[in-house]
């Protein structure tokens, strides 16, 4: 099996049931799974190449668990990672609540990481927006407040998923957030035992 280099790590954090899974599903499988919702448990990890010009980023991806149970292993997931998506879903205020939670967790433990703020479930908001419990100009205000990029998607039609993604590879290639002195790139082809401490219901 060849190797593959993993240029940047990246962890998905927030609430349960906000829709880390989906947009990783999305992203990867370009899918989006219907049936019972099932909970993450631990982490799970996935890659994709995302071409940048000329240049191929690998995103290594860590879908944490949203649940407060496993708050303690999500901190693992996140230590070195380049970029974290924290997601809310639109329409549920408490889960913008818990944003503010990871945020300035990032801010006091991983302060190289690059955050993007995901509104998920865009496609209720569209459908019906008396649903809609966060109001885009407060998170607007928060993201610029933080530094942070908005985005406002849906795993569902798929919706501004690439698009995160996208601005997230060309963010690594383009900024210096990928220039930390002495870290090197994950190769996966040494590190299969990665895989042993990745788990999910999924
Ligand atoms: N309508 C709609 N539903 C979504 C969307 N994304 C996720 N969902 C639903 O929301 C529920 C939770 O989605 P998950 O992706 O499992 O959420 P999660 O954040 O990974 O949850 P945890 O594993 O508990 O942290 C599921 O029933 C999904 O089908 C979306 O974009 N639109």
């Amino acid at each position: 099996m060849s190797a593959h280099r993993i240029d940047a790590k990246v962890v998905m954090l927030g609430k349960e049931s906000v829709g880390k899974t989906s947009l990783v599903e999305r992203f990867v499988h370009h899918r989006f799974l219907v049936g019972p919702y099932q909970n993450t448990i631990g982490a799970a990890f996935v890659a994709r190449q995302v071409q940048v010009g000329d240049s191929m980023v690998t995103l290594g991806i860590w879908d944490t668990a949203g649940s407060e149970r496993y708050e303690a292993m999500s901190r693992i997931y996140y230590r070195g990672a380049k970029a974290a998506v924290v997601c809310f879903d639109l329409t549920d205020s408490s889960s913008f609540q818990r944003v503010k939670f990871w945020v300035k967790e990032l801010q006091n433990c991983e302060e190289h990481c690059k955050i993007y703020l995901c509104g998920t479930k865009n496609d209720l908001v569209e459908a019906d927006r008396n649903v809609r419990q966060v109001d885009y100009h407060d998170v607007q205000d928060f993201a610029d407040e933080i530094k942070a990029q908005l985005f406002e998607t849906s795993s569902k039609t798929g919706f501004n998923v690439d698009k995160l993604f996208q601005k997230m590879a060309e963010d690594f290639l383009n900024t210096d957030f990928q220039v930390i002195p002495g870290e090197k790139g994950v190769d996966l082809g040494q590190k299969k035992n990665t895989y042993f401490y990745s788990c999910c219901s999924h």
